[in-house]
C-alpha cells in the first residue's frame, strides 16, 4: 500500500488524511489526521527508522509493544501500527487541549480541588501500568496531555521518551527536575518509587505551577535534589503539603507507594473519591473484550461499511493493529 499519496493536494497515510504537524522530533514528527471513513482525529507518530541506530529502533518496539498492553482512559491508546522498510506509523489517540504544562503556562497554577481531579487521574493510570510492571520513567508535565473533555491523557508510557516535542538535544535521563536523587546518584534499578518521584514534582508543579527544584545548571540542580529542600509557598494547604514531602522522599525505600497516595487525607477531601476502586477489573465492556466479545453494534455499523466481521474479529483476537482495529477503536470511542 502507498503509504502518502497526494491526492488533490492531501496528503494520505494510510486511510487517513494527514490536517498539521503537531509535534517534531530529532527522528520523529507527529502529525494531526483524519480517519477518511469514521472523520475521527487521531495522532499519527511517523518515525524514520533509517535515521535510528539499534538501541533506539529497539526503543520503539518496545515502546509500540508496551502501548498494545495499556488500555486505560488516562493513557493515549494506541490504534494501529503501519510499517514499509524505512517508516513505522504509530496511529494514536489525539489529545486535542496539548500539554498540561501548556495549560499551566497559559492559566497558572490549579486550584487544590482541580489538582486533585487531574491528579487521580494521573495516580489511576500510573498504577494501571505499575500493576502491569511498566514504569514510566519520565514522567513530567510536558507528558502529561489534556484530551477535548480536559482528561488527562498520558503520552509516552513504558518509555524514557526519545521524542522530545521542541527540543533539539534528546534528554536521556527523563527531565532533569523531575528525576529523583537515585538518579542524580547514578544508583542502579528503580521501579515504580521512581515514578512516584516524578509525581510528587508533578503533584507540585500543578498547584503551584513552578519547579520545587529547579537551577541554571545541572550540578547545581543535582544539588538541589540531594539536598531534599523545596519552598512551601504561603497559599498550599498544609495537607498538599504534607503529602508531598511523603513523596519527595530521598530514600526510595521510605517513599511513599501509590496505596498509601490514595489513601493520604489530601486525595479524599471533597470526596472525590473515583467511581469504581482503581485497581479493580477494567469496566464489563472491557473484560468482555478480553474475553473476545466485540461490540456487536460497531461490528454492525462496520459490515455496512462493506467490511466482513469475521475479519474485524480476526484482526481484534490477533491484535493486529491494522485498518480494520484502527476503525473498529475510533468507532467504540466515539
Ligand atoms: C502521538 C502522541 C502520543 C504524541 O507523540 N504526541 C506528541 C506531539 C506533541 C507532543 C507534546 O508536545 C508532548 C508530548 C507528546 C507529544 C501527541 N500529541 C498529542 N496532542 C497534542 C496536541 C497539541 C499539542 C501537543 C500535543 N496527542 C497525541 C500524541
Amino acid at each position: 500500500m502507498v503509504m502518502a499519496e497526494r491526492g488533490r493536494g492531501q496528503i494520505r497515510v494510510g486511510f487517513y488524511d494527514i490536517e498539521k504537524t503537531i509535534g517534531k522530533g530529532n527522528f520523529a514528527v507527529v502529525k494531526l489526521a483524519k480517519h477518511r471513513v469514521t472523520k475521527s482525529e487521531v495522532a499519527i507518530k511517523i518515525i524514520d527508522k533509517t535515521q535510528l541506530d539499534d538501541a533506539n529502533l529497539e526503543k520503539v518496539y518496545r515502546e509500540v509493544q508496551i502501548m498494545k498492553l495499556l488500555n486505560h482512559p488516562n493513557i493515549i491508546k494506541l490504534y494501529q501500527v503501519m510499517e514499509t522498510k524505512d517508516m513505522i506509523y504509530l496511529v494514536t489517540e489525539y489529545a486535542s487541549n496539548g500539554e498540561i504544562f501548556d495549560y499551566l503556562a497559559n492559566h497558572g497554577r490549579m486550584s487544590e480541588s482541580e489538582a486533585r481531579r487531574k491528579f487521580w487521574q494521573i495516580i489511576s493510570a500510573v498504577e494501571y501500568c505499575h500493576n502491569r510492571h511498566v514504569v514510566h520513567r519520565d514522567l513530567k508535565a510536558e507528558n502529561l496531555l489534556l484530551d477535548s473533555n480536559m482528561n488527562i491523557k498520558i503520552a509516552d508510557f513504558g518509555f524514557s521518551n526519545y521524542f522530545t516535542p521542541g527540543q533539539p538535544l534528546m534528554t536521556w535521563c527523563g527531565s532533569p527536575p523531575y528525576a529523583a536523587p537515585e538518579v542524580f546518584e547514578g544508583q542502579k534499578y528503580y521501579g515504580p518509587e521512581l515514578d512516584v518521584w516524578s509525581l510528587g514534582v508533578v503533584l507540585y508543579v500543578l498547584v503551584c505551577g513552578a519547579l520545587p527544584f529547579n537551577a541554571d545548571t545541572l550540578p547545581a540542580l543535582r544539588e538541589r535534589v540531594l539536598a531534599g529542600r523545596f519552598r512551601i509557598p504561603y497559599f498550599m494547604s498544609t495537607e498538599c503539603e504534607q503529602l508531598i514531602r511523603r513523596m519527595l522522599v530521598l530514600d526510595p525505600s521510605k517513599r511513599y507507594s501509590i496505596e498509601q497516595i490514595k489513601n493520604h487525607k489530601w486525595m479524599l477531601e471533597d470526596g472525590q473519591v473515583p467511581r469504581r476502586p482503581l485497581s479493580s477489573p477494567l469496566p464489563q465492556m472491557e473484560e468482555d473484550e478480553r474475553l473476545g466479545h466485540y461490540n456487536e453494534q460497531v461490528i454492525r455499523l462496520m459490515n455496512m461499511l462493506g467490511i466482513n466481521p469475521q475479519k474485524t474479529r480476526e484482526s481484534l483476537d490477533s491484535k493486529a493493529y491494522d485498518h480494520f482495529a484502527a476503525i473498529y477503536h475510533l468507532l467504540v470511542d466515539r
